[in-house]
C-alpha cells in the first residue's frame, strides 16, 4: 500500500512478433496525485506501450503497477474494465468522437454507460465539464462540425465526466496549432492544480514538457530519466 497516484515498479514487456524483442525494460517510477507529468522519448522509445500498459489496457506485461493503492496485477478483464471506467480518462491524439452526436452527448456517453447517476444530472456535469473547456457555447452542435481544436475539448470534457483520479494523454495535442495547444495545456495545468487531478501525457513537444512538473523519458524501451 502506498500513497501515490501511481505507482510502476520493474515492468518490463515483451512483443513476439516478427520476432521477440524487448520493448519495455525493467521500468520503475512513482507519480503524486496532482502532478502533471510528461511522457517524452524518440520515435519507438515504447511510449505509447508505456502508456498502454499503465492505462490497464494492457495486462500482457511484467512487474506491478498500482493507481491509488490499487494493485491491478491479477484482476479480471471485467474488473479492470470498471476500474479504467471509474479512475482513468483518455486523451487521444486524434479525438474519437463520435461525429454524428452533439458535443454535449458525446460528453455524457461515459456517465450514460456508468449508469451510476440520472441522466439529468450526468447532463448538468457535462455542461459544466464544457463550461470549464470555453466551449459551452458548442454543446448543441454535431462534433463534426467543431474545428480541431474545439473537438479536442470535447474530448477533454469526457475524459473528465467520470471524474478520474488519473488522465493519460498520447499526444493530446499532437493533432493541435500553439494556440490550441496552449489552451489544452492550461486546461491540465489548471486540472492538476485546482482538482488534483494526476495527468500522464505523451509528447513529442518541447515546449509542452518543459512546463510540465516533472518530465520522464524513455529510451530504447528504458527509464532514461
Ligand atoms: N503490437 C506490436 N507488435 C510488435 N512490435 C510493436 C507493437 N507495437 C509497437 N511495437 C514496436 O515497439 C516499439 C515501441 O513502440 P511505441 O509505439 O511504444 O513507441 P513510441 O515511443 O510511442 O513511438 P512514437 O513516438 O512514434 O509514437 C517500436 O519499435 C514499435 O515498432
Amino acid at each position: 500500500m502506498n500513497n501515490y497516484a501511481l505507482s510502476v515498479q520493474h515492468i518490463s514487456k515483451f512483443f513476439y512478433e516478427p520476432k521477440k524483442f524487448q520493448v519495455l525494460k525493467d521500468i520503475s517510477f512513482d507519480v503524486k496525485q496532482g502532478e502533471f507529468l510528461a511522457l517524452i522519448g524518440k520515435s519507438g522509445s515504447g511510449k505509447s506501450t508505456l502508456l498502454y500498459v499503465l492505462s490497464t489496457m494492457d495486462t500482457d506485461y511484467d512487474g506491478s503497477i498500482s493507481i491509488n493503492g490499487t494493485m491491478l496485477k491479477g484482476k479480471s478483464q471485467n474488473d479492470l474494465a470498471a476500474f479504467r471506467n471509474r479512475n482513468i480518462g483518455f486523451v487521444f491524439q486524434f479525438h474519437y468522437l463520435l461525429p454524428e452526436f452533439s458535443a454535449l452527448d458525446n460528453v455524457m456517453l461515459p456517465a450514460l454507460k456508468l449508469k451510476q447517476k440520472p441522466d439529468e444530472q450526468i447532463r448538468e456535469e457535462a455542461l459544466e465539464n464544457l463550461n470549464l473547456l470555453g466551449i459551452k457555447d458548442q454543446a448543441f452542435k454535431l462534433a463534426s462540425k467543431l474545428s480541431g481544436g474545439q473537438q479536442q475539448r470535447v474530448a477533454i470534457a469526457r475524459a473528465l465526466i467520470n471524474e478520474p483520479a488519473i488522465i493519460m494523454g498520447d499526444e493530446p495535442t499532437g493533432n493541435l496549432d500553439s494556440e490550441n495547444t496552449k489552451i489544452v495545456f492550461d486546461i491540465f495545468r489548471q486540472l492538476a492544480r485546482d482538482r488534483g487531478q494526476t495527468i500522464i501525457a505523451v509528447t513529442h513537444d518541447d515546449d509542452f514538457a518543459d512546463n510540465c512538473d516533472r518530465v520522464i523519458e524513455l529510451a530504447d524501451g528504458k527509464l532514461y530519466r
